[in-house]
């Protein structure tokens, strides 16, 4: 095989809540996450000399900094090949917006490259490389519903949801995880997220019903540093949504919707120009 294709799917956070800072400085996390049919592509080509990365995306670097390039040159040096990849990534997935664009990217290079050079690492094998890579990437190798607490790269699957529709929105707006994670703890949340219920309910009813409670703590953090979330969530539930909650540390916001047809009917009414609409749905789990 001289060149594979890959979809690398976003994520969303269902919940997130954040039960303390831990000694690696990082924070404990309880959370819910659902990966959604909204993908990067990654083309991925042998090559004998280094790693060379390419987009069409102006907001992604090529160099090192780039976690395909980290996750590509991990994986190479673990099966001791002195071989390398050119890596093309069309980038569809919006950047620094809470979506994990960058993990998702990170673990399709894991797999690609498994593939490409036909390596036969075992799942956990890649897992332990994920998780040296950044704390979404886990979860992004497995997709489908899970619960993720650690980092958030302890990782419980949870069964596959029913096909439910949603629509995503990201303003022109790029927040940095690491500052909401440092905002946050100048005024960490109080309460406590039932995480446990949730994902015994999502677990019965293979959909999300959401009762009272379901929320991401991080959401009032990054609502400080852009308004535009809030009126984002005012916006979509004007158009009648039950419940709309921001992903990981921001900007986008998503909600559930009846259908695919209304995913779209807010599309095209969506009144704030600047902003990246994009109706979807649920993805079951890839492993
Ligand atoms: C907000 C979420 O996207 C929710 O899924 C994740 O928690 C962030 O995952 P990520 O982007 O893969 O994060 P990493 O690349 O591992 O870490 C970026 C930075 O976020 C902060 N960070 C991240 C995860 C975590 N559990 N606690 C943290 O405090 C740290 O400052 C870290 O330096
Ligand atoms: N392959 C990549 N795709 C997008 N951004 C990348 C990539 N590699 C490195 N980056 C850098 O990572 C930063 C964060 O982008 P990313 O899209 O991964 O954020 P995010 O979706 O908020 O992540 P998360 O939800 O995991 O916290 C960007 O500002 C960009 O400079």
């Amino acid at each position: 095989m001289e060149e594979v294709v890959i979809k690398a799917p976003a994520k969303i956070n269902l919940c997130l809540d954040i039960k303390g800072l831990r000694e690696d400085g990082y924070h404990e996390v309880d959370m819910i996450m659902q990966s959604i049919a909204l993908y990067d592509r990654l083309h991925l080509q042998k090559s004998g000399d280094g790693i060379k990365i390419s987009t069409n995306s102006d907001r992604v670097p090529t160099g090192r900094e780039n976690l395909a390039y980290k996750a590509a040159e991990l994986i190479l040096d673990e099966a001791g090949l002195h071989n390398g990849v050119n890596i093309h990534i069309e980038k569809n997935i919006p950047v620094a917006a809470g979506l994990a664009g960058g993990s998702t990217d990170a673990a399709a290079v894991l797999k690609g490259i498994n593939q490409l050079y036909g390596l036969n690492f075992s799942y956990n094998r890649l897992v332990s490389m994920a998780r040296k890579l950044g704390s979404d990437v886990p979860f992004c190798l497995q997709g489908g519903t899970a619960r993720a607490t650690g980092r958030g790269d302890y990782l419980t699957q949870l069964d596959d949801l029913q096909k439910t529709y949603l629509v995503v929105v990201t303003p022109p707006v790029a927040l940095s995880t690491a500052y909401i994670y440092s905002q946050y703890d100048k005024n960490p949340f109080s309460g406590s997220i039932p995480v446990t219920r949730f994902v015994n309910l999502i677990s019965n009813n293979k959909k999300i019903t959401w009762e009272e409670g379901w929320y991401n703590v991080l959401e009032p953090v990054s609502i400080k540093e852009t308004f535009d979330i809030k009126e984002i969530k005012s916006l979509l539930e004007d158009r009648g949504v039950r419940l709309s909650l921001m992903s990981g540390s921001g900007p986008s916001v998503f909600a559930i919707v009846d259908s695919w047809d209304k995913g779209c009917e807010i599309k095209e009414s969506w009144p704030r120009r600047g902003d990246f609409v994009h109706p979807t749905w649920t993805l079951k789990k890839e492993f």
